[in-house]
């Protein structure tokens, strides 16, 4: 006990897989001074803890849950853009590339300037850790700069997260376009400056982010799959999100097969690359992103708002492909990953009844996207994910009758119900405590 410096006790809920969600009653768990778990035991007696406390360091806290209380690891956003925070919840009139055109891009480019970054970053971070996202995969913009504050301001918070300075050298607007040797030396500048600032936490980590292939040159795609193997950092982009952007990419790249073969013939898909969407796949690109073991984060709201289509998760994960949630920000108009795990939901039900012989996705599927799914895109399936010890706390209290809660409980409720109208129905009322590796970081 001695190493405990945080003893929890109390209901306990993890995903150990796809279709097993683990509800552990008077669960015990104990973190260590780094923010590890050093212990989980189950159905331990209340008679036992005067016992157990009194082995207790003096300096460690003691947190005992309230009836309906719970711990649930804290969420993993695989895809969402910082800076179109600004732009979210509004614009949703368009589909996707008339909208980059149109919103996005003129957006993005007022983040030339630190002052207008510094406006938008805190609030958005702010507002990711309050809605339980303890890991976040953020899109910054063109700029060296500001995306180096966003590395900064994600430090700072707590928050787990890995930042990526936008690449794009072609078919963009001249007011928001980078040379391909700018764009290549500020990304491995970038690459550095956030590994330095980790100093091998494994909290803040750079992620190479060419945008997608519309906007980056043969040379930018090829330079920039060096850049990753050579500091071993993570890729991300976006693939096959909506019909004319796949029409578009036909035509700039004709003698490639698809879509995924372009990012693949420039090296730019192994264990670390995470794509956003994968709406309309063949079977030979999901073949291919299966052996090159991509992830691909799945984010139903953007998918919704931008009509971009329905994506059909339960084929791949059949096919054996990662899959996490993102909430694409501002293509999707909700930052929670609880709104995203609900649309994820719909997206699937929309496929049911559209296939007829696709079942919709369940509470336990739902809940392993959002947690071990993301864990498993951003290689941190050994560090995070869910509660097994030796991982890192990363986790979220919940109390469903806290304050102003839009969740009622009644008498035929157990704690499965309660849990899952949590899903359904909760917000960040619920979620009254925030941990990032064992510290709490809800309080910015
Ligand atoms: N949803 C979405 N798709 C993209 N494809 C290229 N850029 C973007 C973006 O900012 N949002
Ligand atoms: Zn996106």
């Amino acid at each position: 006990m001695s190493s405990v410096k945080q003893l929890i006790y109390g209901t306990i809920i993890h995903s150990l897989s796809l279709d097993k969600l683990h509800i552990i009653k008077n669960g015990l768990l104990g973190v260590d001074g780094n923010g590890k778990i050093v212990s989980l035991q189950e159905d331990v007696e209340t008679e036992k803890l005067d016992s157990i406390l009194e082995d207790l360091a003096e300096d460690s806290k003691f947190i005992r849950l309230s009836k309906w209380q719970f711990i649930m690891p804290g969420f993993i956003d695989t895809h969402t853009h910082a800076p179109q925070y600004a732009n979210a919840g509004t614009g949703m009139d368009l589909p996707l590339l008339e909208w980059l055109d149109k919103y996005t891009f003129p957006l993005e480019q007022s983040f030339s300037s630190i002052e207008f970054a510094a406006k938008v970053y805190p609030r958005f971070v702010s507002h990711l850790l309050r809605n339980g996202t303890t890991t976040a995969v953020y899109y910054a913009t063109i700029h060296l700069e500001s995306s180096k504050y966003l590395a900064e301001t994600v430090k700072g918070s707590g928050q787990r997260g890995f930042i990526g300075k936008v690449n794009m050298d072609r078919n963009s607007p001249e007011y928001y376009i980078e040379n391909c040797n700018d764009s290549v030396l500020h990304t491995e500048e970038f690459v550095k400056y956030v590994l330095d600032l980790d100093a091998g936490q494994n909290l803040v980590q750079p992620i190479v982010t060419p945008r997608f292939a519309i906007t980056c040159s043969e040379k930018l795609m090829i330079a920039l799959a060096d850049i990753a193997a050579k500091h071993d950092v993570p890729i991300q982009s976006h693939l096959s999100e909506n019909t004319s952007e796949i029409a578009f990419v036909s035509k700039l790249f004709p003698d490639i097969k698809d879509y995924t073969s372009v990012y693949d013939h420039h090296r730019l898909l192994n264990h670390k690359t995470i794509m956003a969407h994968g709406v309309h796949l063949t079977n030979d690109e999901r073949d291919l992103l299966k052996q090159r073991n991509v992830g691909i984060s799945h984010c139903p709201n953007s998918n919704l708002a931008l009509r971009s289509g329905v994506c059909n998760v339960r084929q791949l994960l059949r096919d054996g492909i990662k899959v996490g949630l993102g909430t694409d920000i501002s293509g999707g108009g909700s930052k929670t990953i609880l709104d995203a795990m609900r649309s994820a939901s719909t997206a699937s039900r929309v496929i049911a009844m559209r296939d007829g012989n696709e079942d919709h996705l369940k509470l336990s599927e739902l809940v392993f996207l959002a947690t071990m799914g993301g864990a498993e895109l951003v290689n941190l399936q050994d560090i995070i994910g869910n509660f097994e010890v030796g991982k890192d706390f990363d986790a979220l209290l919940i109390d469903p009758c806290a304050e102003g809660s839009p969740i009622d409980i009644f008498d035929i409720d157990d704690i499965g119900r309660v849990f899952e109208k949590f899903i359904f129905l909760g917000d960040d009322r619920n979620i009254i405590d925030v941990f990032v590796k064992g510290r709490r970081v809800s309080g910015i």
